[in-house]
């Protein structure tokens, strides 16, 4: 029998198909681990922005989460767009169960700057879900906010990834810089040593879903055993490559490229 990997994305949606589950989805079939989904916010967006939500009850979230983990093994985990304190409260009680790495993308605010998390839920996200993460991975306003600081350069980035894992708690920070100028630089700090993984800045527009496309190629390869270094040098170059790659659909920030590194025809 065919042996396979597993990652589950608990996370709202996009029906333009460039970010939330759906790349979470995509990102897991590219990256050949078995692609799972729970649904916490249903969300009405494209490249131009959000133009409706819709919270999933949270009896329902539950019974999504209940099916998954009682019959399936999970090998990792992401979430994404949490959108309360109900569904983080939810979701904190629930993902230990599976004793996978989890992989927190912080999602606050879309790249069109519509909130995705009510305000009162952040701190709480904090508190209570970072301490629970392998990995969480902010960019530069969420950082921001979780250390309760500006970040300005490199340094203040490193020290953001320092503090959010020995001040907060969380398992390894990597802090991303697509919203700094000049080479597209993230750190990881892994409780030991700051990593740095840098790309050109690629000239485009076409921005939208880059961070939930970055931390599914993560969890990805997570779920298939690399280390955590391994995943993030894996998963940078899997986002580069689908930035560089990405798709002028729609009149906004069009979606990124999910299929770029097959078609390089690497074997990452
Ligand atoms: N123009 C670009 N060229 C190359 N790499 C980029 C560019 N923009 C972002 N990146 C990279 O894409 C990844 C996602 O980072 P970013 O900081 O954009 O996350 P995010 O803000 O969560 O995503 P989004 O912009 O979709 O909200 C990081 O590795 C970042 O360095
Ligand atoms: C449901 C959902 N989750 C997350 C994002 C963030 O996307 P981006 O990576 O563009 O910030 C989004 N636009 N929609």
């Amino acid at each position: 029998m065919m042996s396979v990997n597993t990652a589950l994305t608990i996370a709202g949606t996009d029906p333009s198909g460039g970010a939330g589950i759906q790349a979470d989805l995509k990102t897991f079939q590219e990256l050949e681990s078995y692609g799972m989904s729970v649904i916490t916010s249903v969300v009405a967006q494209n490249t131009t922005g959000v133009q409706a939500i819709h919270h999933i009850p949270l009896k329902m979230i539950e019974q999504q989460l209940d099916a998954v983990i009682s019959d399936m093994p999970i090998h990792a985990v992401k979430t994404g767009m949490i959108a309360s304190i109900e569904m983080m409260k939810l979701i904190a009680e629930k993902t230990p169960k599976t004793d996978a790495p989890y992989v927190m993308d912080p999602v606050m605010v879309a790249t069109s700057g519509d909130t995705l998390m009510e305000a009162n839920a952040r701190n709480f996200l904090r508190e209570q879900l970072l301490p629970l993460t392998a990995l969480v991975t902010p960019n530069i306003p969420e950082a921001e906010f979780l250390i309760g600081e500006q970040i300005e350069t490199v340094e203040d980035m490193m020290q953001a990834a320092a503090l959010i894992v020995d001040t907060f708690g969380a398992g390894a920070a990597l802090v991303k810089g697509g919203h700094m100028t000049g080479d597209a630089i993230d750190f990881l700090y892994d409780g030991n040593k700051i990593h740095t993984f840098s790309s050109e800045r690629i000239d485009t527009k076409n921005t939208h879903g880059t961070g939930c496309t970055y931390s599914a190629a993560i969890t990805a390869y997570l779920s298939k055993g690399f280390s955590l270094y391994d995943a993030v040098k894996k998963a940078k170059h899997f986002v580069t490559a689908a930035i560089a790659n990405s798709f002028s659909l729609g009149s906004g920030h069009g979606p990124t490229n999910h299929w770029a590194t097959r078609a390089e025809k690497v074997r990452l």
